[in-house]
């Protein structure tokens, strides 16, 4: 059996190899030439998996390692018979801990205090969720605006209007990027919606760019006269970035919030355990072979600090979000590189997620637990 895999997906040949032959392409020029030989072809979110790519192949399974899901055509698939696989949640402990590293950025950066703001969260699935428990763990007041899930029996939240949540002071995006059905997400956020976004907001991107319409969020910014806090991770028209924008962001990152160490594992992983269902046989890999433990396994913290720089700090220890930006601003100066945005990705420094790390500290014990470090 022959598995065309992407070469960013980490463990993917100590996972895949016992199941087939396993080639390593780049998932972003992948061609039809490459996979027409194949039975399985597993991807990130760079490639899009449609009926150019597959047509006339013999790919019977398609796994993507990935929350996100816009670069597949389910449509295609389905009439096919071809099997599909994702990665729900795999990477959603990965992003929370990148929205709030971005929050602490902009806090021992800027003094931007955002513990006592209003938060307002956009789309409630896997990662909303945990941003959201987050926040209210940490005592905050947070509203959702997902008309989705607003009706759905056992969804319980704080559910307001999408003005409702953009009026709030601190703004977290967590929807995909959708064209179709009734709340379609792309350019969602325009110049109509971006005018309940007050002066010294903060927004954070990191769900799918084109949500938020840069055009539209970058005439805002300037009509606020620069008093808006950016965090922005995805951006429209990947892997280019507007320029325009990244002049004006407090973070820039390539689109990297969910890749944590073990983020990126347990995607590699899920679609392991599809596969081999679909295939009926036994996996042969355990999960704590296929999830690497942190680097850092306990900090302890003294001293009389507040809350909030007690928790920015402990986050910056496990990870600090201006690395990520520092490296990308680096590369778009120096200029070297014929596709950076995905150069950066590739060559991405590891980090881990704070459930890997214990942090004792006197005062705050509950609260580490609420961003979500170990406490066990
Ligand atoms: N930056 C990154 O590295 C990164 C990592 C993981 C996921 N993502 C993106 O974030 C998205 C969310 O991830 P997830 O795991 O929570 O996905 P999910 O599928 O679990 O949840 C998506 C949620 O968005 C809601 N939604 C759909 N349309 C909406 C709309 N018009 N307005 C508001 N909400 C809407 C859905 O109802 C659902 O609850 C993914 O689709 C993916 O594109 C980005
Ligand atoms: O959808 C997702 O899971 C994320 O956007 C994911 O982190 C994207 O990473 P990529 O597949 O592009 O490597």
């Amino acid at each position: 059996m022959k598995i065309i895999a992407d070469e960013n997906m980490p463990k993917v040949e100590m996972l895949f190899s016992h199941l087939g032959e396993v080639t390593l392409v780049n998932g972003r020029n992948l061609t039809h030439e490459q996979v027409k030989q194949a039975d399985i072809l597993l991807v990130r979110s760079v490639t899009k998996v449609n009926q150019a790519l597959l047509e006339g192949s013999q790919i019977r399974f398609v796994g993507s390692a990935t929350i996100g899901i816009d670069h597949i055509d389910l449509d295609y698939l389905a009439q096919k018979g071809i099997q599909f696989s994702s990665a729900p949640g795999c990477n959603a402990q990965a992003v929370a801990d990148y929205v709030f590293s971005g929050l602490s950025h902009l806090y021992l950066t800027k003094g931007v205090k955002w513990l006592g703001r209003k938060v307002g969260i956009v789309g409630f699935g896997n990662v909303g969720k945990t941003v959201y428990q987050r926040f209210k763990a940490l005592g905050c007041e947070v509203c959702v605006y997902d008309p989705l899930k607003q009706h759905q029996d056992g969804e319980v939240a704080n559910f307001v209007s999408l003005a409702e949540a953009l009026s709030c002071q601190v703004i977290s995006f967590h929807a995909p990027l959708t064209r179709t059905g009734s709340y379609p997400t792309e350019n969602m956020v325009n110049v109509a919606q971006l005018e309940q976004v007050a002066a010294d907001s903060i927004i954070i991107s990191a769900g799918r760019g084109g949500v938020i319409n840069e055009s539209a969020l970058i005439a805002r910014y300037h009509e606020l006269q620069g008093q808006l806090h950016l965090v922005m991770d995805v951006w429209q028209g990947e892997p280019s970035i507007n320029q325009s924008l990244l002049a004006i962001v407090d973070i820039a990152t390539p689109h990297i919030a969910g890749y944590s160490k073990q983020g990126r594992e347990k995607g590699s992983w899920m679609v392991y355990q599809a596969l081999c269902e679909f295939l009926q046989q036994p996996t042969k890999i355990a999960y704590e072979d296929a999830i690497s433990a942190g680097n850092f396994t306990s900090i302890q913290m003294l001293g009389d600090i507040c809350k909030e720089e007690m928790l920015a700090r402990s986050m910056h220890a496990l990870y600090d979000v201006a690395r990520d930006d520092a490296r990308l601003r680096y590369q778009y100066r120096q200029n070297t590189k014929e596709n950076i945005f995905d150069w950066l990705r590739k060559n991405y420094v590891e980090r881990d997620e704070f459930n890997t790390c214990q942090v004792q500290h006197d005062s705050g014990q509950a609260n580490l637990a609420a961003v979500g470090f170990n406490q066990s």
